[in-house]
C-alpha cells in the first residue's frame, strides 16, 4: 500500500520562495499601539477572517485588528504568480463553486469572475491504456464517473443511453438507504468495480484510511452519473477570479480604514495582549483543539497536503503541434485512483484560463503532484465518528467561551467548500451582530452577470 512521505523525503521542498505578493508594509509591522483600539480582534485572514473583518466594518461601522501567524492573507486559497509567470495556489487547487444566491453576489463585490466549469478525468493503470506517465499505462476517464467512464473501463458493457447505465449500475449497487460510511455510500451508487478503480485508493492514499472509516459524507460527494455530464460539480454558479483568490481578500481587507492587519503574529504568543485588545470580542478561525490545548483533550485528527512542484518544457515541434502551446496532461486535474503511485492527483494550472496571457503562451508549465500526510498545516478535517465524538467536546467548551466566537473550517472542524465558509462566516455574523437574516435582506434576488473581463493579471 502507498504510505504518506515524511521526514527527510521532503527536504529540499521549499515552498516558502514561491511568494508573489507584495502587501502593505505596515502588515509587517508587529502589534503597534494602533492595534489596540479596535473593536474585534480576527485571528485568521482566510475566508471566514476576512468575511468577518469586511462586514463588521462597511456594515456596522467597527473597527477589526486581523491577526495571520502566515505571511499573506487569503489562507488556503492563497495564490500568487511565481517566478515564471504562473498564477499557482501555495496550499492546493481551488475551485469555487455555489447555488448560494447571497454567497455569489457577495465575491462578486470583490472580484470579476470567469465562467468556468470545473472538469477532472482520472488516471486509471490498464495496460492498454493509451496514456503513459512514469512508465506505466493508463486509461483516461472522467471522474465523477459517468456513462462514459463505464464504457471506458468496461468496453464490453456498451452503454448507449442513460437507461443503459442505470441496468449497468443497478445490476452492482447493493442496495442501501441509509449508507453508514464511504464504502457503504461508495458501493450503494457505484458498485464494486467502480469503488474499487476509483474510490478505495484513492481514499486510501488521502485520509489514510480505508472508506469504511470514513463518513458516508466523504464519498457522497462525489456524484456517480448515468448521463454523460463531465463536470465536477453541478451548481448553478461555477467561476474562477479573473485576478485570482489573493485578489478578493485584497479588495475584502485592503484599504480599509476600519481594518488593520498584522501578518507573522501567532495568536498562541500573544494571546493575552491580544484578547484585552478586543473590544466586543475574538473571532477565533485556527483549529478549534489547538485553541484548548492546554485542556487535556486528544487532539482532533486532520489531513495535510505536501506538493511536488515540477517545472516541463516541451521537445519541440513535435509536442507543440501547429503552435499551440504544450501541456503535461490534458487537464488542470488529474486524479491517480490507484494504489501503484503514491501521489492523488496532479494539477497543472496553465489548465485555468485565469493565468495572465504570458502564462497561457509559455513555452513550459508548471506542475504539482499532490500527497497526503498526518503532519503540517492542517487542511482537512477527518470526518468519522471518533473525531465527530471528540469535536462535540471541543465545541461544549466552545460554546460557553466568553468574548470568542469560533468560525469556518478548522474552529467548526467540518469539510466546507469555498463558498460554505462563506456562508457560514456570514451567517455566523448575522447572528452574533444581529444583522437581519436572508430573506429580510435585499440582496438575494440581484445575484450578478459574469463581468465583462479584460486580460486577467496577477495579485496587486
Ligand atoms: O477520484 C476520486 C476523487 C475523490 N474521491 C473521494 O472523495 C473525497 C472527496 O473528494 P474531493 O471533493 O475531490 O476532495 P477535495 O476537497 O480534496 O478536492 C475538491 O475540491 C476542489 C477544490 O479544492 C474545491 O475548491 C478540488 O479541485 C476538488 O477535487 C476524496 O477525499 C476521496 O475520499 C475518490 O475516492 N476518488
Amino acid at each position: 500500500m502507498p504510505r504518506a512521505l515524511d521526514g527527510d523525503e521532503w527536504a529540499g521542498v521549499d515552498v516558502s520562495c514561491r511568494r508573489g505578493n507584495d502587501h502593505d508594509p505596515s502588515w509587517f509591522a508587529g502589534l503597534d499601539a494602533r492595534c489596540e483600539d479596535v473593536d474585534l480582534v480576527i485571528v485568521g485572514a482566510g475566508i471566514s477572517g476576512c468575511v468577518f473583518a469586511e462586514r463588521a466594518s462597511r456594515e456596522l461601522g467597527l473597527r477589526s485588528l486581523v491577526v495571520d501567524k502566515r505571511d499573506h492573507i487569503g489562507g488556503n486559497c492563497y495564490d500568487f504568480i511565481n517566478a515564471k509567470g504562473f498564477r499557482v495556489s501555495q496550499y492546493g487547487v481551488h475551485l469555487f463553486h455555489t447555488k448560494h444566491a447571497r454567497v455569489w453576489e457577495y465575491v462578486n463585490r470583490f472580484s470579476a469572475w470567469m465562467a468556468y466549469e470545473h472538469r477532472v478525468k482520472a488516471a486509471i493503470e490498464r495496460e492498454d491504456g493509451e496514456y503513459e506517465h512514469g512508465g506505466k499505462r493508463y486509461r483516461v476517464v472522467p471522474v465523477p464517473p459517468n456513462r462514459d467512464t463505464i464504457n471506458a473501463l468496461y468496453p464490453e458493457a456498451n452503454l448507449t443511453s442513460d437507461e443503459d447505465a442505470r441496468a449497468w449500475l443497478d445490476a452492482r449497487r447493493t442496495k442501501n438507504d441509509e449508507p453508514k460510511n464511504g464504502e457503504e455510500s461508495a458501493l450503494t451508487r457505484a458498485g464494486p468495480e467502480l469503488y474499487e478503480a476509483i474510490f478505495k485508493y484513492y481514499t486510501k492514499k488521502q485520509w489514510d484510511k480505508y472508506p469504511e472509516e470514513l463518513d458516508a459524507s466523504v464519498l457522497a460527494r462525489i456524484p456517480v452519473r448515468e448521463n454523460t455530464d463531465d463536470r465536477y460539480f453541478s451548481d448553478e454558479h461555477q467561476a474562477l477570479p479573473r485576478d485570482g483568490y489573493t485578489r478578493i481578500f485584497e479588495n475584502m481587507i485592503m484599504g480599509d480604514p476600519n481594518i488593520l492587519v498584522r501578518l507573522n503574529v501567532d495568536f498562541f504568543e500573544n494571546k493575552d495582549v491580544l484578547q484585552k485588545m478586543a473590544r466586543k470580542f475574538v473571532v477565533f478561525t485556527g483549529p478549534i483543539d489547538a485553541y484548548y490545548a492546554s485542556q487535556g483533550l486528544p487532539k482532533l485528527e486532520y489531513r495535510s497536503l505536501r506538493f511536488f512542484e515540477e517545472y516541463h518544457e516541451g521537445a519541440g515541434d513535435e509536442d507543440t503541434k501547429n503552435d499551440e502551446p504544450f501541456f503535461y496532461q490534458p487537464c488542470l486535474q488529474l486524479n491517480y485512483p490507484g494504489p501503484e503511485v503514491e501521489h492523488t492527483r496532479i494539477v497543472e494550472y496553465k489548465h485555468k484560463p485565469n493565468q495572465p496571457r504570458a502564462a497561457r503562451e509559455h513555452r513550459g508549465t508548471v506542475i504539482f503532484r499532490e500527497y497526503s500526510c498526518d503532519h503540517g498545516e492542517p487542511y482537512y478535517p477527518v470526518p468519522n465518528p471518533a473525531n465527530r465524538e471528540l469535536y462535540e467536546k471541543y465545541r461544549e467548551m466552545a460554546s460557553k467561551e466568553p468574548g470568542v466566537v469560533f468560525v469556518g473550517r478548522l474552529a467548526s472542524y467540518k469539510y466546507f467548500n469555498m463558498d460554505q465558509a462563506f456562508l457560514n462566516a456570514l451567517e455566523i455574523f448575522d447572528d452574533v451582530m444581529d444583522v437581519p437574516k436572508e430573506g429580510e435582506r435585499s440582496n438575494s434576488a440581484t445575484a450578478p452577470k459574469f463581468t465583462d473581463l479584460g486580460e486577467p493579471d496577477g495579485p496587486k
